[in-house]
């Protein structure tokens, strides 16, 4: 069994990302007493349309600005995986990093259509997994056909935590095996990427500079092991 660092993978198309995203991950990092945070963001999530999703560098730029002085490590590592779906992005990643312990962090909304994603109940069989309750989702993710299975997996928060308040541990009750469901209840947070894009349609002049900058540096990412 894997003892190394505890890692949340928040994967996202973070088009633009906000400061929702680097809340909820400051909670999921806190309650789930993780080490660290990789912001995953996507080269194309596969099932939104490419209209209307802004280039990587840019994405990829308001990510490294929302990240800012936070335990979050920013990756574009899907492309240097090459891999879209997130069942053969974690199969990969298991592979590189076979010593930290991965849990998947997502949104309410994405519990709600995660049976549409490809081979989902490999990745809950992967890697347990943690939603963040989100305004306006929560009773259609409960409901949702992936909660009908996940459901009997359901863990406390309290149930994966260490007893002596640290990293949680490896043995008994607190340990990391996947499928786990946990649900994090905490303060909701309405912010939204498409409510910004809304009211800035051209929020990528914002990372301008920095894109310009991202296109040289978009390199495979090499957390340490
Ligand atoms: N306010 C929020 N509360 C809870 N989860 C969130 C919130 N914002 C984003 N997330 C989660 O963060 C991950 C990445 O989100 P994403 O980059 O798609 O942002 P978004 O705000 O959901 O975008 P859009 O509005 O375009 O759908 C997803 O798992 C999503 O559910
Ligand atoms: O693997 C899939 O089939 C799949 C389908 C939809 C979304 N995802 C992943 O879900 C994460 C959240 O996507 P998004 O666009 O809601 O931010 C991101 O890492 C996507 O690659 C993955």
């Amino acid at each position: 069994m894997p003892r190394g660092p505890l890692t949340g993978l928040l994967g996202g198309s973070f088009n633009p990302a906000h400061g929702g995203h680097r809340r909820i991950t400051r909670f999921a990092l806190a309650a789930l007493r993780l080490d660290e945070v990789w912001w995953l963001v996507s080269p194309g999530n596969p099932l939104k349309p490419a209209a209307g999703m802004a280039p990587l560098a840019a994405r990829y730029g308001s990510a490294l600005a929302q990240a800012r002085r936070a335990p979050i490590r920013v990756t574009a590592i899907e492309r240097d995986l090459g891999t879209r779906f997130t069942a053969d992005t974690l199969a990969a990643l298991v592979r590189r990093y076979p010593k930290r312990r991965f849990v998947w962090l997502m949104g309410a909304d994405n519990l709600a259509q995660f049976h549409r994603w490809r081979d989902w109940r490999r990745i809950a069989r992967t890697v347990p997994i943690a939603v963040i309750a989100r305004p306006g989702y929560d009773a259609t993710a409960v409901a949702s056909p992936a909660m009908a299975w996940l459901g009997r997996y359901r863990r406390t928060v309290a149930s994966l935590r260490s007893p002596s308040g640290n990293s949680p541990c490896i043995t008994g009750r607190a340990e990391w095996s996947a499928p786990a469901l946990v649900i994090l209840r905490f303060d909701p947070d309405p912010r939204s990427a498409s409510a910004i894009r809304q009211a800035d349609p051209d929020w990528t002049r914002r990372f301008g500079a920095r894109s310009l900058r991202d296109r040289l540096t978009l390199r495979p990412i090499e957390p340490k092991p």
